[in-house]
């Protein structure tokens, strides 16, 4: 028997489907719906070289949109289109591209869907797929956590060799936190060491589900090569032969496998019997199913078995987890996979309502939109209530969206690829950026395929695309639409604060300088820097008005790296660039009384006056955490106490700014007049003293570090302080040379230390190694061990009790704590000697959580591959700044001198 989906595969490959032109634009509003409910927005998440880009290149393939198979090995994938990547083999920047599962012939009109899908499944009619691929590398976690907030559900690959690797525990928790639904791939099972059975028990152990075992795999001769799959929930086996691109697969019957590989038939028997067994314990109408069906597993038709599978795929918390096998490279499963994702996985209209902020306090977008907004949760550190909007206001809301990545493309210009939540966007709209405070035209917009552009007039919600031509737009901003908008004006109410799940970028650990190599060069490197930070916001610049250079801070060093590559081969900047360093913070350890400085010299040729008093005081703590160490910008710039006279402003790295002004009153405006110049206000003031004392922090007196825990206090007194050529550049440079003085006297009265990212990091290591690694964390590299769990030991409740444990959670106390003896596996030919698979897990891993300096950790991997036999694996994420001890600090100090 040939499948549909293979006929299809082979039609749209000879035919290379494109396309229509024009066939999203087409849509009008009473198809948006139908539109959405065949869109699926997935992504592809795992382990670095666990498959991702070899597997969407097969995607692509099948799809029909590309002519030949891309090779990660060749640098030829199209996902993986940046240099950086292609030379490095890996994935940088997660790419979006849209396809058709399956596929559909060319000029064929949108799909007409049925009354229901109980009698035909999802995968027999042509789906609108938005695939992002996202990196598996740690750098870049804040890429990938970017991508999950845009996704509607997600595919897991794993390595059936190496199973579930750190990475992937970790992203697996984090798309758990957004509720996304989620299937597994398990790759790579033609190579040697392939371990099917061992990796759906870690599935159960390490991700906290249920494996729901949809396929088995297919060894020729019971352990010979890996030909196929066992279908558990069709009944069948797949064998893919006869061509080398896979497209062509043979489907084998349970009845004629009985007679020509009876132990392969006797093992699907068994995949369906646990497949239906594990869904009627989460899924009554799966208990109803089989009762009607005389208690036979196997009498149940495999389509009630998908829906079953669907409903459970879609509770939240998901429970149960499908789990596919294949071998992409070999092409081998790629199709029943992609079949998987448009019958399991959610469409736009099943995804919960998106979170949004406004006025820093949180809701959903639909409480906004049904004009009732009630801000539920108080956003940290604000205090403020807000009002409900107006309905009106409301009502000319008509499109909202998310700018989830920018992108230069050296043809297209600046892609910014957008999430729209809801109404539609049009081409020509005009846009308000509610992070940015702007409004933009957008000039054209796209639907990517990769490489390749198709333009539309417009996007409507659960759509997926790209805005080409916007100036200002970045990765993260939120984006929005309002009924008559000009392009100098904004929305009222509130509405100008709107955010779409608002996302806190971890704060930067390493840093860079930069110097363009001449002046001429300037300007270029410049304008390619600020490429680099609409692309990537987790990136941070800073100028260091001392020394002239531009200090580029990033999450890793390979980011940094990365960064480093684009600047020089992608923009062509000429600039000089330096080693790649830790971010320390320093921190004064004395107070200082007040000084006032006052600036009296021409700025930009015209005459400019202002003074400001300054004192600083240090914060005593001994750490910060990582929340302290990065604020939004619309933290920085809300004042959180309310006092009449004084303003009071969380800083980044733990320090704080209170301004006192007396006589001008924050709540009463009715004095400033006698009080102040006419050309300046309250508010201008205030943020022109928030900019000076940000910029004197931003490199303090000891090492040219950030400056963290201290308490600024300005006052300022309009009588003494302000003049008539008083301007906020004027004010802002006074705070800064205030401030900077106060920092150098403080630092002269009593030393500043030092603060050092310290690292939470969870190692995975073989029970054999444990004694090894141990030792070095804690001897050699000064870490603290805080726990040593078997991770098939440790319950998911004693993990998120943990302190040490980075798990951060589902929001899912219940998590259930599964027992390996109880998941169905299939025999693993290959499996080693005679140790059960469970005591193979419980014994083998080992997970050592411990709190280490960063500085320890660089190039820690290549040290844990050299001490483990090359098995040990980590993960890592910044737990905190905290102040080193005196000998530590001189060691580093002298460091580093010496590099100077
Ligand atoms: N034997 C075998 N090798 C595979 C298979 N799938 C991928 N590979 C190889 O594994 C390596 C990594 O594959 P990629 O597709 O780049 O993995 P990735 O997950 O995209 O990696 P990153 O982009 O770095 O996160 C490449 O050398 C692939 O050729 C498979 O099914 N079998």
């Amino acid at each position: 028997m040939r499948l549909a989906w293979v006929w299809c595969t082979r039609r749209a490959v000879r035919h290379s489907v494109k396309v229509p032109r024009r066939l999203l634009s087409a849509q009008v509003n009473p198809q948006h719906d139908r539109l959405s409910e065949t869109t699926r927005n997935i992504g592809i998440i795992a382990h670095i070289d666990a498959g991702k880009t070899t597997t969407t290149e097969r995607m692509l393939y099948y799809s029909g949109y590309t002519r030949r198979i891309g090779d990660v090995d060749e640098g030829s994938t199209v996902t993986d289109f940046l240099p950086a990547e292609r030379a490095r083999g890996i994935t940088i920047q997660s790419a979006a591209i849209t396809f058709h599962w399956p596929p559909t012939a060319p000029q064929s009109p949108p799909p007409q869907l049925p009354p229901t899908f109980d009698t035909i499944p999802r995968s027999s009619i042509p789906h609108n797929i938005n695939l992002i691929d996202t990196p598996g590398h740690a750098d870049f976690t804040f890429e990938v956590l970017r991508s999950l907030r845009v996704l509607d559900g997600a595919v897991c690959i794993l390595d059936g060799v190496a199973g579930v690797e750190a990475q992937t525990e970790k992203v697996w928790t984090q798309a758990g936190h957004y509720h996304i639904p989620r299937v597994i791939f398990v790759n790579k099972l033609d190579r040697d060491g392939a371990a099917f059975s061992r990796t759906v028990k870690e599935i159960g152990v390490r991700l906290h589900g249920w494996p729901a075992v949809c396929q088995i795999p297919w060894w020729k001769g019971g352990n010979g090569d890996f030909v196929g799959v066992g279908d558990a929930v069709h009944l069948r086996g797949l064998l893919w032969q006869g061509s080398a691109d896979g497209s062509q697969i043979k489907a084998f019957e349970l009845e004629q496998l009985e007679t020509t590989d009876t132990q392969f038939a006797d093992e699907i028997k068994k995949a369906r019997i646990a497949l239906v067994e594990l869904l009627s314990e989460h899924d009554d109408l799966m208990v109803e199913h089989f009762l009607e069906h005389d208690e036979d597993h196997l009498a149940i038709p495999g389509l009630q078995i998908m829906q079953s599978l669907r409903r459970t795929v879609l509770q939240a918390p998901q429970r149960i987890i499908p789990v596919f096998a294949g071998a992409s490279f070999r092409n081998i499963g790629v199709q029943p996979l992609l079949d998987a994702v448009v019958d399991l996985l959610p469409s736009p209209l099943e995804r919960p309502d998106p979170e949004i902020s406004i006025e820093n306090q949180t809701s959903t977008l639909q409480q906004l939109l049904s004009a009732a907004p009630k801000p539920s949760v108080p956003a940290k550190k604000h205090k403020k209530t807000k009002d409900a909007l107006d309905i009106a206001e409301v009502r000319n809301l008509t499109a909202c969206a998310l700018a989830f990545k920018v992108v230069n493309d050296t043809k297209r210009g600046i892609l910014v690829y957008i999430r729209v939540y809801s109404g539609t966007l049009d081409r020509g709209s005009v846009l308000y950026n509610t992070n940015l405070h702007i409004a933009e035209r957008a000039p054209r917009l796209l639907k990517m395929y990769a490489n390749d552009a198709v333009e539309v007039d417009s996007l409507s919600s659960g759509q997926i695309g790209v805005i080409t031509g916007l100036k200002h737009a970045r990765t993260g901003d939120t984006l929005i639409v309002y009924k008559g908008l000009q392009m100098k004006s904004q929305p009222p109410g509130g509405l100008s604060s709107l955010q779409l799940r608002p996302i806190t970028v971890p704060p930067p650990v390493f840093f860079t300088s930069i110097e363009p190599q001449s002046l001429s060069e300037q300007k270029h490197v410049q304008e390619s820097l600020n490429i680099l930070l609409r692309e990537d916001p987790s990136l941070h610049l800073s100028i260091d008005d001392e020394s002239g250079q531009t200090h580029l801070a990033g999450m890793g060093d390979l980011h940094l790296e990365i960064a480093r590559d684009r600047l020089l081969h992608d923009f062509k900047a000429k600039a000089r660039i330096g080693k790649i360093e830790i971010g320390y913070r320093e921190t004064i350890t004395a107070s200082t009384p007040p000084y006032t400085y006052t600036l009296d010299r021409p700025i930009a040729s015209k005459p400019a006056k202002a003074a400001i008093t300054a004192s600083v005081d240090p914060i005593l703590d001994t750490s910060f955490t990582p929340q302290d160490a990065i604020l939004t910008a619309e933290q920085q710039s809300a004042a959180c106490k309310n006092v009449p006279y004084e303003s009071s402003y969380a800083l980044p790295d733990n320090s704080t700014l209170h301004i006192s002004h007396d006589g001008l009153s924050r709540t009463d405006s009715s004095t400033h007049k006698s009080l102040l110049p006419p050309h300046l206000s309250l508010p201008s003031i205030l943020s022109a003293i928030h900019a000076g004392a940000s910029a004197a922090l931003a490199r303090g007196p000891f090492n040219g570090f950030p400056v963290s825990n201290t308490a600024l206090h300005i006052t300022l007194d309009a009588a003494a302080h302000l003049y008539p050529e008083t301007t906020t550049t004027a004010l802002s440079m006074a705070t800064r040379a205030a401030v900077a003085h106060s920092l150098r006297t403080a630092s002269e009265t009593s030393p500043s230390v030092l603060m050092e990212p310290v690292m939470l990091a969870t190692v995975f290591v073989n029970e054999a190694s444990l004694g090894a690694v141990v030792q070095d964390i804690s001897s050699a590299r000064g870490g603290q061990v805080l726990s040593l769990d078997s991770p098939v030991s440790s319950s998911p409740s004693s993990a998120s009790s943990s302190p040490a444990t980075p798990r951060d959670t589902e929001d899912d106390d219940d998590a259930p704590i599964i027992d390996p003896t109880q998941i169905y596996t299939p025999p693993d030919p290959f499996a080693s000697g005679t140790s059960s698979l469970s005591s193979d897990l419980g014994s083998s891993q080992r997970q050592i959580v411990a709190r280490v300096p960063l500085k320890e950790m660089v190039g820690y991997l290549n040290h844990l591959r050299a001490i483990t036999g090359g098995r040990g694996t980590f993960v890592m994420t910044v737990d905190g700044f905290e102040k080193m001890a005196a000998q530590r600090q001189r060691e580093v100090v002298e460091a580093m001198r010496e590099f100077v």
